[in-house]
């Protein structure tokens, strides 16, 4: 029976470049169990180091994601666009799960909201605040495509997504098998769930949106989730080959998705000639370690 299964193991190793032949043979009952097997060990292996949360700030409509390695004796853990807001809440958490905050970052210098990284860097000593060179902001870690982010055995790949600022990034979980599985993309504003970011501040281009999302997000595996830093709409999360088919903007051709872009007519954000400026600074960057807020 082994010897029947070995024809087609290699298939179970590479699920995504199968054909439709090589689908079929994996319909085969016996060949079934063992695709299940390696599920379900590939998912305690990857998914039960990941502990993943999703943390929405309503006056932004911003979510914040935390992740941790929590198969580390340490559990280190990472935040991604914390809002100053929301920040007890966070910590709340943070503290309930017994986690050890490592990294607070961010996928550009956000127009709308404060971020929290400031206000997390005063609140728990050692935390450092993270965002791209490209941004311009004040960080204590700057980040350049291809650089790796990791919290245990868990990492994030930094891809420059720019257009909607000219800072932009996209942080995205690594490829390999012991990397959780479907990949996650935090696309910050380049990828909203049926829309993506304004361009026309912060050095907001649509002709390079298009390039960054069609080349840095489209290209990745159509099944990994897409986790934006804003929603208004009352999505949650989204995947690659969705969004490839039903965006209503980025599945349009560049022209278009230009035009589309330049006449859009949305109002300045409410907070923009605060959060700008505050952001720069990575919130409070400057504010003595746990000053009393
Ligand atoms: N009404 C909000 C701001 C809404 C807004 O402009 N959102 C940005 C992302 S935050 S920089 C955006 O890119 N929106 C795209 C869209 O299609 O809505 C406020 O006043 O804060
Ligand atoms: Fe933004």
């Amino acid at each position: 029976m082994v010897t029947h299964f070995s024809r087609f193991q290699h298939l179970l190793l590479q699920p995504r470049l199968l054909s439709s032949h090589q689908s079929r043979a994996l319909q085969h009952p016996l060949i079934r169990t063992l695709t299940v097997i390696r599920s379900v060990m590939g998912s305690s292996s990857s998914s039960s180091k990941l502990l993943f949360r999703q943390l929405f700030e309503k006056e932004s409509s911003t979510f914040t994601y935390l992740l941790a390695d929590v198969s580390h004796p340490d559990k280190p853990a990472l935040l991604i666009d914390p809002v100053d807001k929301t920040v007890d809440r966070d910590l709340k958490l943070i503290n309930e799960l017994g986690l050890k905050l490592v990294y607070a970052m961010n996928t550009h210098v956000h127009a709308d909201h404060v971020t929290g990284t400031g206000l997390l860097k005063t609140k728990v000593p050692g935390v450092k605040s993270v965002i791209s060179k490209a941004s311009g902001s004040k960080a204590d870690m700057f980040l350049e495509p291809g650089d790796r982010v990791s919290i245990g055995d868990i990492y994030l790949e930094v891809r420059a997504t720019p257009g909607h600022t000219a800072g932009c990034v996209t942080y995205v979980t690594g490829e390999e098998a012991d990397q959780p599985q479907p990949r996650m993309a935090f696309t910050g504003d380049a990828v909203l769930i049926r829309g993506c970011g304004r361009t026309d501040f912060q050095g907001g281009s649509s002709d390079q949106l298009y390039e960054s999302v069609h080349s840095q997000i489209f290209t990745l595996p159509k099944d990994t989730l897409i986790y934006p830093a804003h929603d208004y709409k009352g999505y949650e999360v989204s995947t690659v080959g969705e969004e490839m088919q039903h965006n209503p903007r980025l599945t349009k051709d560049k022209e278009t998705f230009k035009s589309i872009m330049s006449n859009l007519n949305l109002a300045y954000p409410k907070m923009i000639d605060v959060a700008v400026p505050a952001n720069m600074v990575c919130g409070l960057q400057d504010l003595p370690p746990q000053a009393n807020l």
